[in-house]
């Protein structure tokens, strides 16, 4: 087999457009690896990952679920979802697509990484949408890959209630979360037409698939990269049974923010003394790789209806939001409240839960394996209250930053996550009140037709700060955003991993391309955020081959 220019380990949110852009080039050899099933034809892509409106993936057990275990504090080890097939976690999560915010691109910027300031990035937002709302303007395009639609012509009735809700607590309208504005509530675009999730494989590999350039290679599981001292020349994987090396120029790393950490300590890069315990041969000390990723911490809260929404108000589970700021707050957009319009276990299992619960049945062994470390209690505590209606709360700028840590040297043994959530009062003081806010909105005299109790907490927790933060603490979730664990900074950041091109500090021929790069996870959702990473490495890799090709005339 002959040697790749390039060979991107990911076919998820950042390495799908990348793969799509660096093939671009027909003179270039470009090597894509999934771990997860590929699926050339978008016709026959899985049909439950498909339907935008719930997360079957998500489901512990799932066959194109990672499932983690993630510890959210030291006593709640919680089942952490990732994507495991074309699209990779596009092709499981929410749809919510949304830009990071000028504040969360300042922050990057400030971290010594001048290529992504807002103005830098925003014209790679702009590249990878079909905004199909808005169209052509100074700040949305028609003509990328990757279509978005909010619903604003005829919101269901319980997002007009929640508007209303909102408006009458003093918030503002935003039309556009993508265009930079103040944080509002308002609709959520999303990358999904028709209730037909669009992830990136659907969005940007298959369209390509006649380029004769573009190898797509699934049901590959990379072990580790090799080098030839500090120059990467290949990676080992297994596929078809065998292990075998293939070998490329230069090296991408876009297995997501869990993967690709634990793929370069298995290769040899990382913190020395973590890689000695576990009888790693150190290539290149990194003291940064797996440390300090940060996240948003969620509470899904539950609330018994009075009004269950009817079947023509369930295409979008995720239709509307409220972005807003904490009291006193120097990061502006740090609270999200998010209405769903599905009860929680309908949004994980489908419209028919019956069909979920039969899909779980007929995977037992796949579904007790994946929440074997996981907290039972809240496990059935989700369980029990599948019928709820739920808000969603999320903390968008937190304190709180988590580790990952290599256990063995075995590829797949997976690594342990520690998230740190909730550990100060910081973070805690801005949970509780996202927490009473949301309760404001339920209970207002707007949202009250939609609104008859809440289910797991009362209002003597509610009123006093020990009763909720403790109660917060046995009831937090993930928002599965983590990012920054394998962080973009100069050479003299002793966190960093990667340069602002993605280059891996202290190697050669090795990238990162996906939402490990990411300083700091943005206040808002990172998919979209991911997909420009993916579009914005590609054209840092194309200009560096350029160099290399006239140095070497
Ligand atoms: C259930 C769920 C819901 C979410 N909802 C939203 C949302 O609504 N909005 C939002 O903004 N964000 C959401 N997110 C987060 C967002 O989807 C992710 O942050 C983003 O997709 C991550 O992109 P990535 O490119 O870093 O990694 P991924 O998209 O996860 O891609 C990594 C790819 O690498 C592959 N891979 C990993 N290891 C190997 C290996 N060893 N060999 C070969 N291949 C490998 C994986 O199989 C995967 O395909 C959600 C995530 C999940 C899981």
């Amino acid at each position: 087999m002959g040697k790749y220019d390039y060979i991107i380990i990911g076919a998820g949110s950042a390495g799908a457009p990348l793969a799509a852009r660096l093939s671009e080039d027909p003179a270039k050899e470009v090597l894509l690896i999934e771990a997860g099933d590929d699926y050339p034809d978008s016709d026959k892509f899985r049909e439950d990952l498909l339907n935008a409106s719930f997360m079957a993936g998500a489901v512990p057990g799932h066959p194109n679920n990672w499932a983690y275990t993630g510890n959210l504090t030291p006593e709640l080890p919680y089942s952490v979802p990732r994507g495991k097939i074309l699209g990779g976690s596009s092709a499981l999560n929410g749809c919510y697509f949304i830009r990071g915010t000028k504040e969360d691109f300042d922050r990057w910027e400030k971290a010594g990484n001048t290529e992504w300031s807002y103005e830098k990035v925003l014209p790679y937002y702009i590249k990878a949408e079909n905004d199909l709302n808005f169209g052509d303007t100074d700040i949305h395009s028609s003509n990328g890959p990757v279509p978005v639609y909010r619903e604003m012509k005829n919101p269901y009735g319980m997002t007009k209630a929640f508007y209303q809700a909102c408006k009458e607590l003093g918030f503002t309208y935003e039309e556009d979360k993508n265009a930079g504005g103040e944080p509002g509530y308002g609709p959520v675009p999303l990358n999904a037409v028709d209730g037909i999730r669009i992830n990136t494989g659907l969005a940007y590999i298959n369209p390509n698939r006649d380029r004769e350039n573009l190898t797509v290679s699934g049901k590959t599981f990379v072990r580790r990269v090799i080098f030839r001292e500090k120059k990467a020349i290949g990676v080992e994987v297994e596929r078809n049974g065998g292990t075998e090396i293939i070998h490329g120029d230069q090296i991408v790393l876009s297995a997501g923010a869990f993967n690709t950490p634990h793929l370069l300590m298995l290769s040899g890069i990382g913190p020395s003394e973590e890689l000695d315990a576990v009888g790693i041969d150190v290539v290149h000390n990194l003291p940064g790789v797996g440390k300090k990723f940060s996240d948003h911490p969620d509470i899904q809260m539950g609330y018994k209806p009075n009004k269950v929404p009817g079947p023509d108000e369930q295409r979008d589970n995720l239709q509307s939001a409220l972005n807003f700021t904490s009291t006193g707050s120097e990061h502006p957009g740090d609270l999200e409240i998010m209405l769903m319009s599905l009860p929680l276990g309908a949004s994980m299992l489908g419209g028919s839960k019956f069909k979920g619960i039969a899909d779980i049945v007929k995977r037992p062994g796949q579904t007790l394996k994946s929440v074997k470390g996981i907290s039972k209690k809240r496990f059935l505590q989700q369980a029990m209250h599948q019928g709820d209606m739920m808000v969603v709360i999320g903390l968008q700028y937190s304190k709180g930053r988590g580790n990952i840590t290599i256990t063995s040297k075995d590829p797949h043994k997976y690594p342990r996550i520690d998230y740190h959530y909730l550990e100060n009062e910081y973070d805690l003081s801005r949970m509780r009140e996202a927490m009473r806010t949301a309760v404001k909105i339920l209970t207002s005299d707007a949202y009250k037709q939609y609104f008859k109790k809440l289910t797991e907490i009362d209002e003597a927790t509610l009123n006093d700060d020990d009763k909720l933060n403790k109660w917060l603490l046995t009831h937090l979730a993930s928002a599965i955003h983590a990012s920054g664990s394998a962080k973009m900074g100069p050479s003299n950041d002793p966190e960093a991993v990667v340069d602002q091109y993605g280059r891996v500090h202290g190697m050669e021929g090795l990238w990162v391309a996906d939402t490990s790069i990411f300083p700091m996870v943005p206040s808002r959702g990172p998919a979209a955020t991911a997909i420009m990473v993916g579009e914005r490495i590609a054209d840092f890799i194309k200009e560096f081959s350029k160099d290399k090709e006239e140095v070497n005339q």
